[in-house]
């Protein structure tokens, strides 16, 4: 039987959705609704007329693992290969993370020597939390927060200062609030399955199977641990919406005001009776983040890497700096050395920092970042250009419980046979590789494998 589907919204998940179900035979139509005027959602690049490139949502995407593969056998169908910046595991920005603890930059500790030493911020060798975490009895909870899993397995130290800061660079959320079973499936199941995270790390685990393009492969063989584009982020959802324009069977629509994929939207236009399911969509939380693109001229770090990370108890509305020139230094303007950097703020903390988000001054926001620069870094000039962007409600929060609100949602639209998959950052990962690896699977839930 031939299907119109319609997606709705045209971020990079449900342009990876779109993208499958045009290759399958039995779909007649597919209507792509975007409420905006461009597909692509959180991925956003400035580009400048000299070359400088800044990115507003993600900037790298990691080439591991089965959703790994399987984006970059999507950059290689859309013929990207030739405009992939690989950052390899050698390079300085794979090595260096830092977190700002006491007022002074450390770097995470990496590699054997940065694990059998004592380094500062912590008090003793991480080895020795690892070591022990092998004898730590299995939990019985169903779920638990991230910083209570970690600091039962590996100690207080290691959740209060590194969990809390991963969880504040990744989901820019409250480690005591989200969810170990959503957030990191690995370390939930290599509990329940070997009885020890490092166990269950050495021993691996399965997961879906991608066969790897010649791209993947590639990335695999010269120990990528990230990239980027040319042109910026925003080249991927770009060059995917050109290839679906070119499939006859896809109709697009920007500026369709219909729904939203933000949960609030997307529940109030559901009819009455799917109420339950409402609700349980209105329950995922998700917070706002300040991104603040800095530029200044010359290069003005005192150490390099990808970026450090600030614990919450440093200060809880700051998050994180990424050096962006480092990893990436081919968006750099043309001609002349600069520094490009990105400040991001707020998340779980926006209100209690800022207030509203609607009365918040762009000033306010660039001074803070400004101000973090310099008492983080040292850094005494004035960036010669800026961006400050403030965007709402961007990233889920996978709170206590997720697995079971998905759970009731899935149980709900199949109990009434509704004609509707859910996918995107609110349910089964927020990265880049996790949304598109949701649209595919969405789109393969309704027509078969591709
Ligand atoms: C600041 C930031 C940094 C990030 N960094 C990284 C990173 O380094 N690496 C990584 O892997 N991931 C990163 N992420 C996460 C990742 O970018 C997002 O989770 C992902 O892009 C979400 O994609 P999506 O398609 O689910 O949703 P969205 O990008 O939110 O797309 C939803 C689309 O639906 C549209 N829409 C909304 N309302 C309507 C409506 N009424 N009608 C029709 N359409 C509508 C929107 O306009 C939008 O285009 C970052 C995210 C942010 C915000
Ligand atoms: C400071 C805030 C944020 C920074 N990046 C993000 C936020 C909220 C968003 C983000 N970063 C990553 C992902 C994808 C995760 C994935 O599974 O691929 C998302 C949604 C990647 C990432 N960034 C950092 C880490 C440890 C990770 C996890 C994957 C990896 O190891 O590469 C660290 C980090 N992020 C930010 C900074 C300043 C920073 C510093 C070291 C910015």
């Amino acid at each position: 039987m031939q299907k119109v589907v319609a997606v709705l919204g045209g971020g990079i998940g449900g342009l990876s959705a779109c993208h499958h179900l045009s290759k399958c035979p039995n779909v007649s139509k597919i209507v792509l609704l975007e409420k905006s005027g461009r597909c692509g959602g959180w991925l956003s690049t400035i580009r400048r007329d000299d070359g400088a490139v800044f990115e507003q949502g993600p900037r790298g995407v990691r080439p591991a693992g089965a959703v790994g593969r399987n984006t970059l056998n999507l950059v290689s169908e859309l013929g990207l290969e030739s405009e992939i910046l690989p950052v390899t595991k050698d390079h300085v920005a794979s090595k260096n993370r830092f977190l700002y603890v006491k007022g002074q930059l450390h770097k995470m500790p990496s590699g054997p020597g940065g694990v059998i030493r004592t380094i500062p911020p912590f008090s003793r060798p991480i080895i020795q939390s690892v070591l022990k975490e092998m004898l730590i009895r299995k939990g019985t909870e169903e779920d638990e927060s991230v910083h209570a899993f970690v600091s039962r397995r590996l100690g207080s130290e290691l959740a209060d200062v590194v969990i809390d800061s991963l969880c504040r660079g990744v989901f820019a959320g409250d480690s005591r609030q989200l969810s170990v079973r959503s957030c990191f499936p690995p370390l939930y199941e290599a509990e329940r399955s070997r009885g020890s995270i490092v166990l269950g790390m050495l021993m691996g685990s399965g997961g879906p199977k991608v066969v790897p393009s010649d791209l993947a492969k590639r990335a695999s063989k010269e120990s990528w641990t990230q990239w980027s584009l040319r042109r910026g982020m925003q080249a991927f959802p770009e060059a995917l919406e050109d290839m679906l324009k070119r499939r006859e069977r896809v109709e697009h629509h920007h500026h369709a005001k219909v729904t939203s994929l933000n949960m609030n939207e997307l529940a109030s236009v559901l009819p009455p009776a799917a109420q339950p399911l409402s609700e349980q969509l209105r329950s995922i939380a998700s917070v706002n983040v300040a991104v603040v693109n800095l530029e200044y001229e010359g290069f003005i770090l005192p150490v390099t890497g990808f970026g450090h990370l600030v614990p919450s108890s440093e200060d809880p509305g700051l998050l994180g700096v990424v050096y962006d020139s480092v990893p990436f230094p081919q968006h750099n303007r043309s001609g002349g050395l600069t520094t490009r950097l990105t400040v991001m703020m707020g998340g779980a903390w926006f209100e209690q920092t800022f207030g509203h988000p609607d009365s918040v001054t762009k000033q306010t926001l660039l001074d803070r970042a400004t101000q973090a620069v310099t008492s983080h870094l040292g850094v005494n000039s004035q960036p010669v250009w800026s961006c400050v962007a403030l965007h709402k409600n961007c990233i889920p929060q996978y709170h206590l419980g997720h697995w079971k609100r998905l759970e009731k949602m899935r149980q709900y639209i199949s109990n009434h046979n509704l004609p509707l998959t859910l996918a995107g950052a609110s349910y089964d990962g927020v990265s880049v590789n996790d949304v598109i690896f949701s649209g595919r699977t969405a789109a393969e839930g309704l027509i078969g494998k591709t």
